[in-house]
Parts: structure tokens; sequence; C-alpha cells
């Protein structure tokens, strides 16, 4: 059954939220509010169903078994783990493609300029290294000022520095258009250093759900940092050494 979708709220509400494949539930009745602007990471083992939440969020699971309620606001974009740029769209192009406001172009340029890539505006997307495109993927999800930003792994294939890169960048961005986000990863640290709040999945139901209250300007070393990345590490079942 489609769940019952509610969308006049800027906040988010995930109220018994359930879906099954074939005999398999893997989301068993999720219940999840996110504030506006909040940014919360979901961490979970693989296959734990991290994406399938994001998918029903996003609307993307329609043919999906399931039933609960979801409150969403109206605008939302999602960024996956590849940028999914049209290829024969021009870089400006890809950005505004869904943009319905009086002066698209400039939007889109403002847009790039914030993402690092002023002036890559007439590229084309294979012209782009990935780093490069998932900011393109960036500049077209936040452009049309979501009230709430999906994100799915959207820095898994990116190299260490690139990552880190982006991480500011993400944050940045967060900071100055406040949308809330959700952000899917495996990565404890990414978790950590990015969100406010994180939450864990574990056999269809969170687990855990912590605002560790971190400065804004966090470090790994950090005692702050180590406690909550450890807790979390526990929580998945990985055991450091000392
Ligand atoms: N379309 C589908 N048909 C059948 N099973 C599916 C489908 N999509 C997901 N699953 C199963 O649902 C479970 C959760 O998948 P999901 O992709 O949500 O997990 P995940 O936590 O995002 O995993 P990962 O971290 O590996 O990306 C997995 O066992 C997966 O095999």
């Amino acid at each position: 059954m489609a769940p019952h979708v509610d969308q006049l709220t800027r906040s988010v509400r995930i109220s018994g939220l359930t879906r099954r494949f074939g005999e398999k539930t893997v989301l068993d009745g999720i219940d999840l509010d996110i504030e506006p602007g909040e940014f919360v990471a979901l961490l979970g083992r693989s296959g734990s169903g991290k994406s399938t939440l994001l998918r029903a969020l996003a609307g993307l699971d329609h043919d999906v078994a399931g039933s609960g309620d979801l409150a969403i606001p109206d605008r939302v974009s999602v960024v996956f783990q590849d940028s999914r740029l049209l290829p024969w769209r021009r870089v400006l192009d890809n950005v505004i493609l869904a943009l319905r406001v009086p002066d698209p172009r400039q939007k889109g340029l403002d847009a790039l300029a914030e993402v690092g890539l002023a002036g890559r505006e007439r590229a084309w997307p294979n012209q782009l290294s990935g780093g490069e495109q998932q900011r393109v993927a960036l500049a077209r999800s936040l452009v049309s000022e979501p009230e709430l930003l999906l994100a799915d792994e959207p820095f898994g294939a990116l190299d260490a520095l690139t990552r880190i890169k982006m991480h500011g960048l993400l944050r940045a961005l967060c900071k100055r258009h406040q949308p809330a986000v959700l952000l899917v990863t495996h990565d404890v640290d990414e978790a950590v250093q990015l969100a406010d709040r994180i939450v864990v999945l574990d056999q269809g139901r969170i687990s855990v759900d912590v605002r560790p209250g971190l400065p804004e300007s966090r470090k790994a070393g950090d005692p702050g940092f180590q406690e909550v990345r450890e807790l979390l590490l526990r929580s998945l079942g990985v055991v450091e050494e000392a």
C-alpha cells in the first residue's frame, strides 16, 4: 500500500514506515522526524535499508510494498553517488533544467559560483572531473532552494582528498541555504564531521539517534568527536582496538 504523503509541512514526519521486498521486511515501522534546517546522517550496515528509506522520502518507491505515513516538504532535492548529469546538456543547462523561476540563467550561474565552478557553465559534463561533476549535482540540487535535501552516498565515489573538500563545501552550502538534510553514508567519520544528528538503522528499526552537540569546526582528533565515533562504531558492530 502506498504511504499517505502530506506535503503541507516544512518538517519531515515519518510514522510507522514499513517496506518489504518479498518476504523480507527491510523497514519495520520507522518513526523519525526531521526539523527544518536539521542535518541528519543515516548510518547502517550494508543492506540495512538506508537507500530504501531515502527512496521512500524521495517518492521513488511507489511500486514497493509497505505502509506508513510520510509528511514531507514541498521542495525536495535528491543527490546520488553518481552526478546523473545529462551528457548532452552543458553544465549550466543541467543545473537549471527543472528550475521554474523568472531568471533561471542568473540563478544557475550564482549556484555554479557557490560550488566553485564560476566560468565553467558552458563545459560539457564529460569535460569535468568526478568531483566537479558532483559539485554541479550539488548546484542543481540547491538552485531550487529545497526545504529537504536527500543525499545518498554523494561522495562515495570520490577520492579521499576531494571528499574532504566536498565535506567543507556541503557544510557551507547547508549553512547558507538551511535545508533539512538526510545524508545516507557508510562512513562514520563523514557522519560525525557533517551532521548535527546521527541515526543508525539496524534490523529495520532505528537503533541509535544521537545529537553529539559538536562545535561547527570539528576535528577528528577532538575528544567529543572520538567519543561519538566510538559509540557509532560499536552500534555498527565494529570494535576498534585501542
Ligand atoms: N528493488 C529491490 N528488490 C528486492 N530487494 C531489494 C530491492 N532494493 C533493495 N532490496 C533489498 O533491501 C535491503 C535493503 O537495501 P538498501 O539498498 O536499502 O540497503 P542499504 O542500507 O542502502 O545498503 P548499502 O549500504 O549496501 O547501499 C537489501 O537486502 C536489498 O537487497
